[in-house]
């Protein structure tokens, strides 16, 4: 991955919240120089401040990249203060649920590369995965730019179809919101058949992060995984004779509500 570019040239972060965060610290563990980022924040938290980033401050003339991290409710505010640097020679990336390729290139100009991407707040500790698709004048060198650096904090994949973005947010986007639930969940069915809640917490929050990794490292399917633990007529399978009859609806729901509400976000 080259983000010498990115050294060289600058790299502007406008929101950094939960998400520009996650990105920030695994950019700078992965070789971004604090000197290199400008962040744009009204309420810069502690963690932030203590970086040593350019906070709040004049930005360089030609970033290499503009990351557009704010809500999409804030954007109609944020996004106009960067419209200088909407001349062709910075590429934006927008993270930004629902907020369409579009409506950048309304309030920066059709001549700015753009590149919509929906990543995750794994990404913190580089274990993210982003999907991203470009506009018309997002050149492939554009693509391999953001690619490197979202590859900075985990996996990347490419859409062909803008549209597509909000299933992917639906799915991955929110995801980790899903898993961090079910680590909650497990843990109160835990404290339900008897154990103490912080013990049920360690095992819950272990079970989940030990079967992520192992899903992570092996090369067997999700489902040969599942098989694995299951003995034939043994309690996995009568635990799961009750979640598989209620989780993939349960699932689909969700994942349906979430990327509706991306849609919802983009009109
Ligand atoms: N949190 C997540 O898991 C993910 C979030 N996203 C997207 O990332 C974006 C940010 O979400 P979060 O980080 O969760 O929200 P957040 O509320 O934690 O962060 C937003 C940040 O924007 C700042 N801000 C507000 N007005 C601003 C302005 N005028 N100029 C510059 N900064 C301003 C706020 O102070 C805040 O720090 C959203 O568009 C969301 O759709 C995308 C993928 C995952
Ligand atoms: O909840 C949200 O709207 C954002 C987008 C994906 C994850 N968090």
């Amino acid at each position: 991955m080259d983000l010498s570019e990115v050294n060289a040239r600058g790299l502007v972060l406008l929101g950094c919240g939960k998400m520009g965060s996650a990105m920030l610290e695994g950019w700078l563990a992965q070789g971004v120089r604090a000197a290199s980022v400008w962040v744009q924040d009204p309420h810069p938290s502690a963690w932030l401040q203590s970086t040593g980033v350019q906070l709040n401050a004049g930005l360089p003339p030609d970033p290499a990249i503009v990351l557009v991290a704010v809500k999409p409710q804030m954007m109609a505010d944020a996004l106009p203060s960067l419209a200088a640097l909407g001349n062709g020679a910075t590429l934006f990336v927008s993270v930004a649920a629902g907020t369409t390729i579009g409506y950048y290139e309304q309030v920066l100009g059709a001549q700015t590369p753009i590149i919509r991407a929906m990543p995750n707040t794994p990404a913190a500790v580089a274990r993210g995965i982003t999907a991203i698709c470009g506009n018309p004048v997002a050149t492939a060198a554009h693509l391999d730019l953001a690619e490197a650096l979202l590859q900075a904090v985990g996996k990347v994949v490419r859409l062909e179809d803008e549209q597509q973005i909000d299933a992917v947010t639906g799915l991955s986007g929110s995801g980790p919101a899903y898993v961090f639930h079910m680590i909650e969940a497990m843990a109160k069915a835990g404290e339900g058949v008897g154990l103490a809640p912080d013990l049920a917490m360690e095992l819950a929050r272990a079970t989940v992060c030990g079967a992520g990794e192992l899903a992570h490292q092996s090369p067997e399917s999700a489902e040969q995984l599942r098989v694995n633990v299951t003995s034939p007529n043994g309690t996995t399978a009568a635990g799961l004779e009750v979640l598989m009859a209620q989780l993939p609806d349960l699932m689909a729901r969700t994942v349906k509500a979430a990327t509706t509400r991306a849609q919802e976000l983009g009109k």
